[in-house]
């Protein structure tokens, strides 16, 4: 561990672990205030992209936490060698993944996922307009902070897309997580933003489905080509009582076609977000 991070806090238990970051409840010992410390052992990362990856999160989960009230905010950043520590607001609420396993019945309402959805879309509209694309949004990387709202986590598969950083604003590289990543960051080539908007189309389904995912199987290859074809359908047992509107908000964001998927800020202008998913046409 990092020594200032010693000197300035007391480290206790752990309240989260991911692929590359162990996460710590934390006090600051001069004020008493609780954190969260996100401890990543540089060591562990074999990979080139991850490691950039790492070395990114701190600067951009700052930039895009700036005004920005659905980013988890960075206190401090601590590295060495070894590792990095990022100590960030505790979110006291589960992550949605959490969340939605103690849902008491089977699917989330319309409006309570309408509210979600407009919390999590306002945020990546915010990163998108600074040229940050997360490329990793999943359940797990959504926390309620004490007051249920949500805050977007785990910048460390964010990029940059300012002019400067790439050709043409074209990012590149697979990252992500299979049942979210979008068909065009499997297939290899060039992409933009627009991944973000797929992977929350993917967790709007979810929510709206009680768990069901567009796109499994039971290995990540047979994910990645559910994925590629991109066949999207709503089996009408578990869409029976969906209205219409968040159907088509979903074909719009879960939407092969990059030009006619829409963008984060489109999407806060669907009547399904505008109404609060409270639309009555079920069908
Ligand atoms: N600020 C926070 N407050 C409370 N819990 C947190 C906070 N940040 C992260 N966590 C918890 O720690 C877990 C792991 O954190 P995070 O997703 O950032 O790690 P990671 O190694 O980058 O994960 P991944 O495997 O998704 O890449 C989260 O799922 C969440 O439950």
């Amino acid at each position: 561990m990092v020594e200032e991070l010693r000197q300035e806090y007391l480290v206790g238990e752990e309240i989260g672990r991911g692929r590359f970051g162990v996460v710590h409840r934390c006090s600051a010992l001069s004020t008493g205030d609780i954190f969260a410390v996100k401890s990543i052992d540089k060591s562990q990362l074999s990979d080139a992209i991850d490691r950039e990856g790492v070395e990114l999160e701190a600067t951009l989960a700052c930039l895009a936490s700036i005004d920005n009230p659905g980013v988890v905010p960075v206190h401090a950043v601590y590295e060495n060698t070894d590792s990095i520590h990022l100590v960030m607001e505790l979110c006291e609420g589960p992550d949605l993944l959490e969340w939605l396993h103690v849902q008491p019945k089977p699917q989330v309402s319309e409006p309570e996922a309408a509210i979600i959805m407009a919390q999590l879309m306002q945020t990546v509209a915010i990163c998108h307009k600074r040229e940050i694309a997360h490329r990793d949004i999943k359940p797990d990387n959504i926390l309620f902070d004490r007051d249920g709202r949500v805050r977007l986590s785990d910048f460390g598969s964010a990029t940059w897309f300012g002019t400067q950083n790439s050709m043409e604003n074209k990012l590149s590289g697979l990252v992500g997580t299979p049942c979210y990543v979008a068909p065009e960051v499997l297939r290899g080539g060039e992409y933009d933003e627009k991944i973000d908007v797929w992977s929350a189309g993917v967790v709007m389904y979810i929510m709206l489905s009680g768990g069901a995912v567009p796109f499994g199987g039971d290995t990540p290859a047979d994910v990645f080509g559910a994925v590629l074809r991109g066949n999207l359908r709503f089996p009408f047992r578990i869409f029976e009582g969906v209205s219409s509107a968040a159907k088509d908000l979903m074909r719009k964001m879960i939407c092969r076609d990059t030009s006619r998927r829409l963008t984060a800020e489109q999407v806060l202008m669907h009547p399904w977000i505008v109404t609060g998913g409270t639309v009555m046409d079920r069908s």
